[in-house]
């Protein structure tokens, strides 16, 4: 079943200079799928992930999710939509820092006027599968930043969405924490079969995606499947990079 089904999308920025940031894209994501975005800056990925996160409106075409278009909904009606079945993870993390990790990570649920009883299981739940229980009572400035990413990452699943969107979640973090959040994030999607989109230049972060597409210019250049192993669809991704440009800088001391 498509979770996502991206068809005829164009974007076109006004302004003084028109900008065509994404042409005619046709992307379908499947239930389970954890599909990366991958391509040189300025290529049109995170206007890509604004378009299907609905942060953004396209010039034309179509955005379904779940068999829904969200551009038609009204106001109210979308705001319900998002918060139902999108789940969001950001680079910088986008937590409440005066609140606790416990109260970020309910807040989707308290917007909902979930009963305090569920709240509660679920989030005892969510925060061992993300190695947080100890942390819950201790404000957000008090964490590292991988265990704020995970904290943000329980607060994007608590709701069980639809959908994870992902920009550059490991941009922030030193290797250690980029590959316990990208574990994490790997392991949602098999165990839950939680669908991912993740927008990333990290060819090692990429490497835990089962899927992915590469844009220039604002156009699908290029698309690669992982197989079994890791480690061969890592240097998958080096080889079509740098057949396509992206970020390949810095990689000769990676090791997965
Ligand atoms: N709000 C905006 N107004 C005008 N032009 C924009 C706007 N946002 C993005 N653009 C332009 O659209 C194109 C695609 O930008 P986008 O941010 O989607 O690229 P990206 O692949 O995510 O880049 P990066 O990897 O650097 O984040 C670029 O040419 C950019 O300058």
């Amino acid at each position: 079943m498509a979770i996502l089904e991206v068809t005829a999308l164009n974007k076109v920025y006004t302004g003084k200079v028109a900008t065509q940031a994404l042409t005619d894209i046709h992307l379908t994501i499947d239930e389970g799928e954890f599909v990366g975005i991958m391509g040189p800056s300025g290529s049109g990925k995170t206007t890509l992930l604004n378009m299907v996160s609905t942060i953004d409106r396209p010039s034309s075409g179509e955005v379904k999710i779940g068999g829904k278009n969200p551009y038609t909904m009204k106001k109210g009606e979308l705001a319900h939509f998002r918060r139902r079945q999108l789940g969001f993870v950001f680079q910088d993390f986008n937590l409440l820092d005066t609140l606790t990790v416990a109260e970020n990570i309910v807040l989707p649920l308290t917007l909902d006027r979930r009963p305090l009883k569920d709240m509660e299981k679920q989030l005892q739940q969510t925060a061992s599968r993300l190695g947080i229980r100890e942390i819950l009572n201790k404000r957000v400035y008090e964490i590292s930043g991988g265990q704020r990413q995970r904290t943000a990452i329980a607060r994007a699943i608590i709701g069980a969405p639809l959908l994870l969107l992902a920009d550059e979640p490991t941009g922030a973090l030193d290797s250690n924490s980029s590959r316990i959040v990208m574990e994490s994030l790997a392991e949602i999607n098999e165990r839950d079969r939680t669908t991912l989109m993740l927008v990333t230049h990290d060819p090692l972060a990429a490497s835990y995606c089962n899927r992915i597409v590469f844009i220039k210019d604002g156009k699908l250049a290029a698309e690669i499947h992982r197989g079994e192993n890791r480690q061969a669809f890592f240097q998958k991704i080096i080889d079509t990079l740098s057949f396509w440009g992206g970020n390949t800088s810095e990689l000769s001391s990676i090791r997965v």
